[in-house]
């Protein structure tokens, strides 16, 4: 077990006594129920547990996605609970970087326009020297002018991953990145994550259900029934496994 601290100690997300309740009255379902957790700048960190344990909540809650009932986010110093929906789009696009199970990629614009539509978007020009490090790293060089149907799955994701980067954001949320892809073109996109979190310096916060890729991530934060169950530091599939089927029993 451990926490969040990195050499930086530095803080990227934090989350303080976070209630979330789906529905009303009978029907009410109390999906995060007082979860406080921290996720250090420039580590991998993976979010697990069991089937309806809070995981996705969790993920959108910390990435201004959805409302909390109460509680506080932290993203860096900034409190997001307190922000208008205008304030939480701006923060949204101007320092998180998403990454979804289903690429989410337009597909009428090429894998360039994809990369750089977010940074377009919020009226910035693109760092060139970053954006070629991004693309060389993520092997996408040959396939900027592609539309997405004419990329692989795992090119469609590596395209993904580049436009959540491309921006330098203060974090990139990942929710089931591998999920619907095989597993050599999973391996590469975990590959990459970690990669930029070590030698790129960002910060990555993943949601899945696979031992092997939490095994990528530097430490795992562990939900059961919407309660923060432990962490695993440097964890391996194997622990992640036993540690699951654990909390599932
Ligand atoms: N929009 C919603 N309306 C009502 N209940 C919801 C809603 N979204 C989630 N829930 C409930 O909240 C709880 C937590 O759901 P959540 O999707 O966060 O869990 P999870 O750990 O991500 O699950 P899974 O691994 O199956 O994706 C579950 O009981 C779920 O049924």
């Amino acid at each position: 077990m451990a926490g969040p601290d990195t050499a930086s100690g530095r803080i990227a997300v934090g989350a303080e006594s976070v209630v979330k309740v789906y529905g009303r009255g009978a029907s009410a379902v109390p999906a995060l129920d007082g979860v406080t957790v921290d996720f250090a700048a420039g580590q991998f960190s993976a979010i697990m547990g069991p089937s309806g344990s809070g995981k996705s909540t969790l993920l959108h809650c910390l990435a201004g996605l959805d409302r909390v009932d109460s509680g506080q986010i932290r993203i860096g110093s900034t409190e997001i609970t307190t922000l208008s929906d205008r304030q939480t789009t701006r923060l949204r696009r101007d320092r998180i970087g998403f990454v979804f199970q289903s690429f989410n990629l337009l597909p009428t614009l090429t894998a360039e326009q994809n990369i750089l539509l977010g940074l377009q978007l919020a009226g910035r020009r693109p760092d060139r020297a970053w954006l070629d490090t991004v693309i060389d790293v993520l092997g996408l060089r040959q396939r900027l002018g592609h539309l997405p149907g004419e990329l692989s799955g795992g090119q469609q994701q590596r395209v993904a991953c580049a436009r959540a980067l491309v921006g330098q954001p203060d974090v990139i949320f990942a929710d089931e990145p591998t999920g619907n892809l095989d597993s050599r073109s999973g391996t590469e996109v975990l590959k990459f994550l970690r990669t930029s979190v070590r030698e790129l310096g960002q910060t990555v916060i993943m949601v899945t259900h696979d031992p092997v890729a939490a095994s990528y991530a530097d430490r795992v934060v562990l939900l059961a029934d919407g309660r923060i169950a432990g962490h695993l530091a440097a964890p391996d599939a194997d622990t992640v496994l036993s540690t699951l089927t654990g909390l599932a029993a």
